[in-house]
């Protein structure tokens, strides 16, 4: 029996990856796709390459009011317009909310699946973490649970390609001509992404998070998100990577590499790779973390957060190889 489901922020980029996994999902149907300035298009006008189930869909215009029967809901709006809509949805059709209006709230679970699985099994409202969240909790949480490094001392260096910024990225910073061959920091001090990732390491070590650096860099390139982690410990790297091995021994998205994670390595996937370099001596533990912010850090893991609360196996549409090169 197909599982009926809608996406709506169909037309952009994490709505479109949602699309594409779910056109190849053995239990998905959709049924239902939704935006604004895209409404009244067939998605064949919007992906010339949709396959061709899909391509005669048209895209609604977005209305929790009128909904068809649904199963399940995508939403992949911009932060901070979907809390009231999604508010509208009949409590029958579970939500997965792939924007950041939901992470922590009351009501909806912090769906970080492959740290905590069974939370998320089962239940009507999960919200995907933001994607550097999810490279940094992925590689943090077995040194936290582990107590091999500080809580509150942890600086996070992070690289995102272009598309981490969506379709809508109308800032000047996002043009061609600005970011071909540049680098640039953005969000000091005070990006968004830093509550849920003080919360969870918190809730993770039992330890406060009031240390926490965050700076992420745009990198010129389209998918890819890598983050460098300084942190404070003196376990030895062996014994960094054997807790996450141990951690992650029955986990079907987490690779552990002996040597630093490559941005190519998780392309077009759900996969996240964690990696670490450490010297007690220095009381320095290096970890890094690698995933594609359009997969594990969009629509891959928020897939994999509605297959648990559905009931179907993890990897169900999610077991493709990356794309090389
Ligand atoms: N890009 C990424 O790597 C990641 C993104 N996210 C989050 O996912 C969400 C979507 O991001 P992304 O796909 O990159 O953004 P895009 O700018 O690419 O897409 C935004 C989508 O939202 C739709 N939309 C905007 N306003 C409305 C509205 N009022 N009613 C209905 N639809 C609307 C647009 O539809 P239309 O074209 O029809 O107007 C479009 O489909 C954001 O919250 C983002 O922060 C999370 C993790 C990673
Ligand atoms: C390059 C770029 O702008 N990236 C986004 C991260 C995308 C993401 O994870 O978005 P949400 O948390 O809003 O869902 C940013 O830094 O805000």
């Amino acid at each position: 029996m197909s599982i009926r489901v809608g996406i709506v922020g169909i037309s952009g980029f994490g709505g479109g990856e949602a699309m594409r996994l779910i056109a190849g999902h053995p239990a998905f149907e959709l049924v239902y796709a939704a935006g604004e300035g895209s409404a009244g298009s067939r998605l064949v006008d919007r992906f010339p390459g949709v396959p061709q189930k899909l391509a005669g869909l048209v895209i609604e215009k977005w209305d929790p009011a009128a909904l068809p029967q649904l199963d399940l809901l995508f939403a992949s709006l911009p932060t901070g317009t979907s809390a009231e809509a999604l508010a509208r949805v009949p409590d029958e059709v579970k939500i997965v909310d792939i924007g950041g209006d939901h992470r922590y709230a009351d009501g909806w679970v912090y769906g970080l699946a492959d740290v905590w699985p069974a939370r998320i099994a089962g239940r009507s409202r999960v919200a995907n973490p933001g994607c550097f969240p999810v490279a940094t909790l992925n590689t943090l949480a077995p040194l936290l649970v582990n107590r091999l490094i500080e809580p509150g001392n942890i600086v996070i260096d992070a690289k995102t390609g272009i598309s981490g910024a969506g379709r809508g990225g109308a800032d000047a910073r996002f043009g061609y001509a600005d970011t071909n061959e540049n680098l640039q920091p953005y969000g000091l001090l005070k990006h968004v992404h830093m509550p849920e990732m003080a919360r969870t390491i918190e809730g993770l070590s039992a330890g406060s998070a009031a240390g926490l650096v965050f700076t992420p860099h745009l990198v010129p390139m389209t998918r890819g998100v890598l983050v460098t982690l300084y942190c404070r410990g003196r376990a030895t790297t062996q014994e960094c990577l054997d807790a996450a091995r141990s951690f992650y021994a029955d986990r079907a998205f987490v690779r552990v590499t002996d040597r630093p994670p490559q941005t190519k390595w998780a392309t077009g996937s759900n996969l996240s790779f964690v990696s670490y370099a450490a010297d007690p001596e220095r009381n320095l533990v290096i970890a890094m973390g690698v995933v594609d912010n359009l997969g594990k850090g969009a629509a891959g893991q928020a897939v994999q957060n509605a297959n648990l609360m559905s009931g179907l196996p993890e990897t169900a549409g999610l077991d493709g190889a990356p794309l090389w090169p």
